[in-house]
């Protein structure tokens, strides 16, 4: 039998957890704001999701890092400002060594492969997903929901990655059944927005 998984961060998985729903939310959070908020509260009802899991990168591969406060220090921040006990926070990909998401998400599919497992961007990541390292190997390993984002979704939607896979994207109406389907599938939610950034507020906080 295969030895159970431990996950900083992601308390139990016991096996009642088979065929559990679980976003994967995966960001640099350098801080954590209401947009990020807004996006977990609205993804876990929208999909029905169990449960959503905050994957606090060690560095976005595409981002210049030399000012990102410590992933610990991320984590932490994280922490404090969810409240909902379905949503838990992780920076286990440090620790895993793993640089790029297929790495994450390869490991979670094949470890848990009775969990239904969904990855979650805001409509600015999709516009710059063509540029992931094999991110065509993420689009066939899970499927995606996209969230819109104040001034991204025309960059979005005519995006090459949403290009590539426009076959495969369904329509919201049919968001709840996001998590279960075979990938390639992706859906662009609408919704409440915000135009909060983490970019924004370290501008701000800036003399
Ligand atoms: N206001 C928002 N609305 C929708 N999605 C968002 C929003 N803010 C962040 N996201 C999404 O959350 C994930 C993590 O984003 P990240 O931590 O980089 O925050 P950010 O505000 O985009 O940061 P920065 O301004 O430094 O680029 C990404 O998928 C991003 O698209
Ligand atoms: O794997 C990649 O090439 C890659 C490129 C850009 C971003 N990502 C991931 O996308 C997530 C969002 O990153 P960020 O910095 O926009 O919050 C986070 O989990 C990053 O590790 C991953």
């Amino acid at each position: 039998m295969r030895p159970p998984l431990r996950i900083p961060g992601i308390t139990e998985l016991p096996p009642s957890a088979t065929g559990m729903r679980i976003g994967l939310f995966g960001g640099s959070f350098n801080p954590i704001h209401a947009g990020h908020l807004l996006v977990m509260e609205e993804t876990l009802r929208r999909l029905e999701l169990d449960a959503l899991w905050v994957l606090v990168t060690p560095g976005n591969p595409l981002k210049d890092n030399a000012r990102l406060p410590s992933l610990a220090e991320r984590v932490r921040a994280a922490r404090a400002a969810i409240r909902d006990p379905r949503i838990r926070v992780t920076g286990f990909e440090a620790a895993k060594g793993f640089a790029y998401t297929w790495q994450t998400v390869r490991f979670l599919t094949q470890s848990l492969p009775d969990r239904h497992f969904v990855w979650i961007m805001g409509a600015d990541s999709l516009a710059d997903f063509h540029r992931w390292e094999r991110w065509r190997d993420i689009a066939a390993a899970l499927p995606i929901a996209v969230y819109v984002r104040p001034g991204a979704g025309r960059r979005a939607l005519a995006s090459r990655a949403a290009a590539t896979l426009d076959h495969a994207q369904i329509d919201e109406a049919f968001a709840p059944t996001l998590a279960r389907r075979p990938a390639p599938a992706w859906v662009y939610l609408q919704g409440r927005q915000s135009a909060l950034s983490s970019s924004r507020i370290r501008a701000e906080r800036t003399p």
